[in-house]
């Protein structure tokens, strides 16, 4: 049967996402380096007055590479924990976590691109 409906347990999970991040915040610094680059975009968007639009494909850009980068750490921790040893299939599966986020940064690299080129090299 399943559990009853409970604010509390909702609010709990909550608080444990944010222990999450909070830890990842902490300790990985690849995560730091994105949220950096993500500050310095926002910053950017402001003082360049983006439109809506434009705010929408920078969200979604930063918000697909921190969401990469957080499953890639779960990864991490993960595969630590079942091999804290050395083992070709821990590396491949490492290996392929953090191409996931490298596609997802270079994409925002795109994305970045296309929406902030005009503003500095257009007349
Ligand atoms: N248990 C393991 N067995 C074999 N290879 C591993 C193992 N752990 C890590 N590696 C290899 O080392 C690489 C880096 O692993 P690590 O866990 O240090 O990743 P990382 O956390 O991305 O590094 P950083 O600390 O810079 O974020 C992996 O992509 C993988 O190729």
């Amino acid at each position: 049967m399943s559990k009853k409906f409970s604010v509390l347990a909702r609010l709990k999970s909550f608080k444990f996402a944010l222990k999450g991040l909070w830890h990842v915040v902490q300790h990985e610094h690849n995560f730091r380096v994105h949220l950096f680059a993500t500050l310095l975009v926002l910053l950017l968007g402001f003082y360049l007055n983006l439109s809506v639009f434009e705010w929408l494909w920078i969200v979604a850009a930063i918000a697909m590479v921190l969401v990469a980068e957080l499953f890639n750490s779960s990864i991490e921790k993960l595969v630590d924990l079942v091999s804290p040893d050395f083992n070709p299939k821990a590396a491949i599966i490492k290996d392929i976590a953090a191409a996931a986020v490298l596609i997802t940064a270079i994409t925002a690299v795109v994305i970045g691109t296309i929406i902030f080129y005009p503003y500095f090299f257009n007349s």
